[in-house]
Parts: structure tokens; sequence; C-alpha cells
């Protein structure tokens, strides 16, 4: 990406790292970010052309976007007689429709929510079928290949997919909201949690990751599936010039947070790490790894 900055200092990983302006060089090409970004100067479009070409497109994400994928797919697979099939919140899911084409094959409805207008604004026009200036078509045909499916079924999983977010609507959410209405919805309300490379980029302290697990676990029915992706040791990613703070999570932290709900069994963690190679073309972000977390509520 033509528009990012090299600096040579660290943010860390609290939302004092914000706004601190960093001398500016090229000398040092581990890019480590001043970080000014607000998630409503979110550029969904940039966003969209840049992760979500096609799995194999991309060189800044091709090797962790099959990964993330097929575990997903293997995971719904897998555990699809344990969760019920009638409701999935997807949780920050930006204006990436992909994980709940996959989700909308398993429910019926599908909450799908974000912090930015401008994201659930492109969701809808994609519901509404207008014209976007973002075609799906590659990315969801190597999802359909990733789930062993023939890509003629796109147009049928489509709309199984507009069908499900119809049932259950674009909602805002915000974590750093105390009173975010879908966080305090209904209790033991959803058969599946699914939230995105969303969490890291959105809680600005460990303490509100915390709490968000254990509001997204109460909203979960008992035996329901919470599923997660994210990336680890994150402390910022860009979309097109802007950058956004992260809060840099691992295997650890993540999983000290499921237990502390003391509603959750059975607890996954999958990672793969990124190789050097990897981290060298990612001019994106600093993560080191990736994270498929998956756990079910207990029926008490
Ligand atoms: C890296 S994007 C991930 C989007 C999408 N889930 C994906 O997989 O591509 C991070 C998302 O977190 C959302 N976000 C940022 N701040 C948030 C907040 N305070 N509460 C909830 N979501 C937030 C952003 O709007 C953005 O869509």
């Amino acid at each position: 990406m033509s528009h990012i900055v090299y600096t040579l200092t660290s943010v860390g990983s609290t939302p004092e790292g914000y706004n601190q302006q960093r001398p500016k060089t090229k000398q040092n090409m581990k890019r480590v970010a001043t970080v000014t970004g607000n998630h409503n100067r979110f550029n969904t479009i940039s966003y969209l052309q840049t992760l979500y070409p096609g799995v194999d497109n991309n060189p800044n994400e091709a090797p962790l976007a099959s990964f993330f994928l097929e575990k997903t797919v293997q995971i719904l697979h897998d555990e699809r007689n344990r969760f019920g099939n009638q409701k999935v919140l997807e949780f920050g899911g930006g204006p990436n429709l992909s994980s709940s084409l996959l989700l909308a094959q398993y429910v019926d409805s599908i909450r799908f929510c974000d912090y930015a207008q401008s994201n659930l604004a492109y969701v809808s026009d994609w519901i509404e079928q207008k014209s976007t200036v973002f075609d799906w078509t590659n990315y969801f045909e190597s999802i359909l290949t990733i789930a062993g499916t023939s890509k003629e079924k796109r147009i049928e999983w489509e709309s199984r997919l507009r069908d499900a977010l119809i049932r259950g609507g674009l909602s805002i959410c915000d974590v750093n909201d105390p009173d975010c209405p879908i966080l305090s919805g209904k209790s033991d309300d959803y058969d599946i949690i699914f939230s995105s490379f969303c969490l890291e980029a959105a809680c600005l302290t460990i303490e509100i990751f915390n709490e968000t697990i254990g509001k997204l676990v109460r909203l979960l029915k008992p035996g329901g599936l919470l599923l997660l992706v994210m990336v680890r040791n994150e402390s910022f990613y860009y979309v097109d010039a802007e950058n956004f703070f992260c809060l840099s999570l691992d295997e650890t932290k993540v999983r000290k947070a499921l237990q502390a709900t003391g509603e959750l069994v059975d607890i996954h963690i999958d990672s793969a790490d990124t190789t050097v190679e990897d981290q060298k073309r990612n001019t994106m972000s600093d993560f080191d790894g990736e994270m498929i977390i998956h756990a079910f509520k207990t029926i008490k």
C-alpha cells in the first residue's frame, strides 16, 4: 500500500497511543505506525478491495485467509449437530460478507452489526442488490471451493445469505459503550456468535475485551457456539492511509478471558504463525499469527 508512513517508534497497546506524532523515517522497515484512526473514518471500499479480492490474489492476506477460511469451514461442518440452526450474531462484521455467506448455510437468520455506519450502508446496498463498486464473485467462489461445493451454487448461497440478513437485521454496535443495545440484548438468544478481526481492533483495553467476551457469552443460548477469528499481537492496522489502534492479544489472554466467564466448555484455540516472509510482505499491519477460537456455552 503506497500511502503507508513508516516510523521508528512503537505504539503502546493502550489508548494513550492515539494521536501521538512520531518521527517519519524509511530506515526501519518494520511497520510500526502512528495511530490516529477512528473507525468512523473506515474506508469501506478500500478495505474490501485490499482484503477480499479473492483468497489467492492478495499477497498481504493469502496464506492466513486460507487458514482462517479452511478452519471456519471445518468447525462449522464438524460441529453442525451441536449448535441450533435459528440465529447468528455476527459482531463487528465490517463490510465483510464472506463469513456470513458460510453461516447462512447453517441458520435462518443473521443479525449483522458493526460500529461504522459506512459498513452497514454497504451491506444494506448489497442486500438490496444495488450496484456497488465491490464484486464478491471471486471471493465467494473461493469459499464455495473451500467448502467443497460447486461454484455454480454461488447464487443460491447468496440468496440464503440475503434472506438470513433480512430476517436478522443490521445494527450499530460499540464495545466501548456500556449501554450498547446489541451487547445489552436478551440473554440466551443466539445459536452462534461469530466475530472476525474485530475485538482486537475495537476494544481499547484488556478490561473491555474481557467484559465484551462476557457480554457475548451471555447472549449465547446454552449449548451455543462462540466462534472468533483474531490476529495475534497486532498493535495497528491500515485501511488505505488511515491507521487504527489494535489491542495486542495472544492465546493466553484470550483463553483467560474465555475461562473467566465460567460458562464456556470445550475451548479450542487453533493458531497459525505468520512466516518472516509473510510479515515482510504485510504492509497493512504487524500481527505475527492468527487464532481461530471456538467454544460452547454450558448447558445448565
Ligand atoms: C479489521 S475490521 C474487521 C471487519 C470484518 N469482521 C472482517 O472480518 O473483515 C474491524 C472492525 O471492527 C469494527 N469496530 C471498530 N471499533 C468498534 C467498536 N468500538 N465496537 C464494535 N466494532 C468496532 C470496525 O468498524 C471494523 O468493521
